[in-house]
């Protein structure tokens, strides 16, 4: 993979919170396009991972390129949609303004431009959730709430969509729905999403990647039907997976 085509390159990443090994020699690929699902069991460094890639996090040793760059410099670029648990849907605001949050440039500025607001109208308006735009955002349900956060990660017009978790807690109609969103994003977005739903990978992702202290991509082809069955049968509990992603378990693309 060359400079024009990836979109993401980790070469040797370790990393530590004190002094507890949480990723280490991390080796990944992600080039532009991707649609890579992120699982792994709780507590395997999925999060961390995401931080690094965000630059929220400093690797100890090894190197993070976006676009041939440091995350500080491109996070611009990338838009992020957090844990669905980790916001306060009570917070008294509109949908729209949840995603003016995503106008970064308006928040530094203070105040919001005209433009600001027409992208953030064009981002509910390609999660189909224009007509929504006036109504508080603890008014709405769960899966207008999770478009609501994809919308704010638009609305940064950047060009890598990383989503954490998103499918918690939406019923499996507007799971549906989120999966042609994204297909639709794919076509100009490289897509990452951290999941426990290893079913959802079958059915959108090219790209799996388990994460447990260390990397290992598989492409979904090799997971789905029968395999998939034989992986975890009816039991898609991250245990089973974890057991897989022993050295054993898996091959290095
Ligand atoms: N700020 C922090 N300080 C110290 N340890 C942390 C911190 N954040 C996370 N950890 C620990 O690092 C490990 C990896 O956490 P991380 O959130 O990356 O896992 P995850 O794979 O996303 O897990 P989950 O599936 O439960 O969300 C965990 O053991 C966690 O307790």
């Amino acid at each position: 993979m060359n400079e024009e085509t990836a979109a993401i390159t980790i070469r040797d990443l370790s990393f530590a919170y004190d002094d507890i090994q949480i990723l280490c020699n991390v080796r990944l690929d992600i080039w532009r396009g991707d649609s890579i699902c992120i699982v792994g069991p709780n507590g395997g460094g999925k999060t961390t991972l995401i931080k690094l890639i965000l630059g929220l996090l400093s690797p100890d040793r090894g190197i993070i390129r976006i676009f041939g760059r440091s995350p500080e410099e491109e996070r611009q670029r990338i838009g992020y949609v957090p844990q669905y648990a980790k916001y306060d849907p009570q917070f008294p605001i509109s949908v729209l303004d949840v995603v003016m949050m995503g106008r970064l440039a308006g928040t530094l500025r203070n105040r919001y431009s005209p433009q600001d607001r027409d992208q953030a109208m064009a981002a509910l308006g390609q999660t189909g959730l224009a007509d929504l735009a006036a109504r508080p955002f603890a008014s709405i349900s769960g899966g207008q709430r999770q478009r609501t956060l994809i919308a704010r990660a638009l609305a940064s017009g950047g060009d890598i969509l990383i989503l954490d978790e998103p499918t918690a807690n939406i019923d499996h109609e507007s799971e549906v729905r989120f999966l042609d969103l994204l297909k639709g994003l794919n076509e100009r977005m490289t897509i990452l999403m951290v999941t426990h739903e290893v079913g959802f990978a079958s059915s959108f992702f090219k790209r799996i990647a388990c994460v447990n202290r260390q990397v290992v991509v598989h492409p979904t082809s090799r997971l789905t039907g029968q395999l998939i069955q034989e992986m975890y049968g009816g039991d898609l509990q991250m245990i089973r997976h974890d057991h897989r992603c022993s050295e054993e378990g898996h091959r290095h693309d």
